[in-house]
């Protein structure tokens, strides 16, 4: 069996008091997009902040590339895992090319130095996201829909094999959300693990899905894991968000909508 990119074995992660995932077991190979779907607060985030090595597990493991993630180093890690958060808080009057340019350092040379290939790789990835225009711009100057789409190159101008990103559409209107969408899907040797509030953008661009289900009547979290037409479901998704969900067909690809009749559940 190939190794996989990422595994956890029994992990469980914390909130607070509050336990979200218990006892996960996940392989991630290459060539897979994992959706982490789910409602406001299920966990999502906190997840993928503890698969990128940024809050310790409560209990289990991970791997990347087969290594423990808390033995590797820093420089190493950096060439793993690619992180894009949900929000940019910007303080520095950085370019958007800086910015970009920041996430080539895990390739830097003695004293920090970047070569010339790293602009390059750097505003190939800005033009990829649409954004090459805003190269010389301050990044606190940029919308929120620019600004994520300068955070999405950042972290593929990383050049990881796993790029994590929570909820990278957000901020993106539709035709920016589809050549995300595009892009991550032609990522074919690497492993890209995304939340995502939007169903139908998984089912255009990832190939797995993680969902996360109401509590058990034990109080445990529930999570279900797999092929995204296996996790994807009417009955999985009116489960997980409390309220109907129906599937529909347009044009080859099946799309999940809200019943006329559906509100949230008290
Ligand atoms: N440090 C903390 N202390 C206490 N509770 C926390 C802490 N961090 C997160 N939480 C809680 O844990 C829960 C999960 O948060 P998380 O951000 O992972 O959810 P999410 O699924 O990403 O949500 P959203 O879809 O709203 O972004 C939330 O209820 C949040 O309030």
């Amino acid at each position: 069996m190939t190794t996989a990119l990422l595994t956890t074995h029994q992990l469980t992660a914390r909130a607070g008091q509050r336990t979200l995932v218990q006892d996960l077991s996940l392989r991630v190979q290459r060539g897979e997009r994992w959706a982490f779907l789910g409602p406001n607060g299920c966990g999502k985030t906190t997840l993928l902040r503890t698969l990128a090595g940024l809050l310790d597990p409560a209990g289990g493991e991970v791997h990347i590339d087969g290594q423990p993630l808390p033995r590797l180093p820093t420089r190493t890690l950096a060439r793993l895992r690619a992180w894009c958060p949900q929000h940019h808080q910007d303080v520095f009057a950085l370019t958007a090319l800086d910015v970009v340019l920041a996430s080539r350092q895990p390739y830097a040379g003695r004293f920090g130095w970047l070569a010339p290939d790293d602009e390059r790789i750097a505003r190939e990835q800005l033009a990829a996201l649409d954004v090459a225009h805003l190269a010389e711009q301050d990044v606190r100057s940029l919308s929120g829909g620019e600004r994520q789409r300068v955070a999405i190159a950042a972290a593929l101008a990383q050049a990881t094999p796993l790029v994590l990103l929570d909820e990278p559409t957000a901020h993106l209107d539709v035709p920016h959300q589809l050549a995300v969408c595009r892009l991550l899907a032609g990522l074919a040797d690497r492993a890209v693990l995304l939340s995502l509030h939007d169903v139908n953008l998984a089912q255009r661009c990832c190939t797995h899905a993680l969902l996360f289900l109401p509590p058990g009547t034990n109080g445990q979290p529930r999570l279900l894991a797999g092929p995204l037409a296996e996790v994807l479901t009417e009955a999985r998704l009116s489960e997980a968000y409390g309220c109907p969900m129906r599937a529909l067909d347009v044009d080859g690809l099946r799309h999940f909508l809200p019943a006329a009749d559906a509100s949230l559940k008290a």
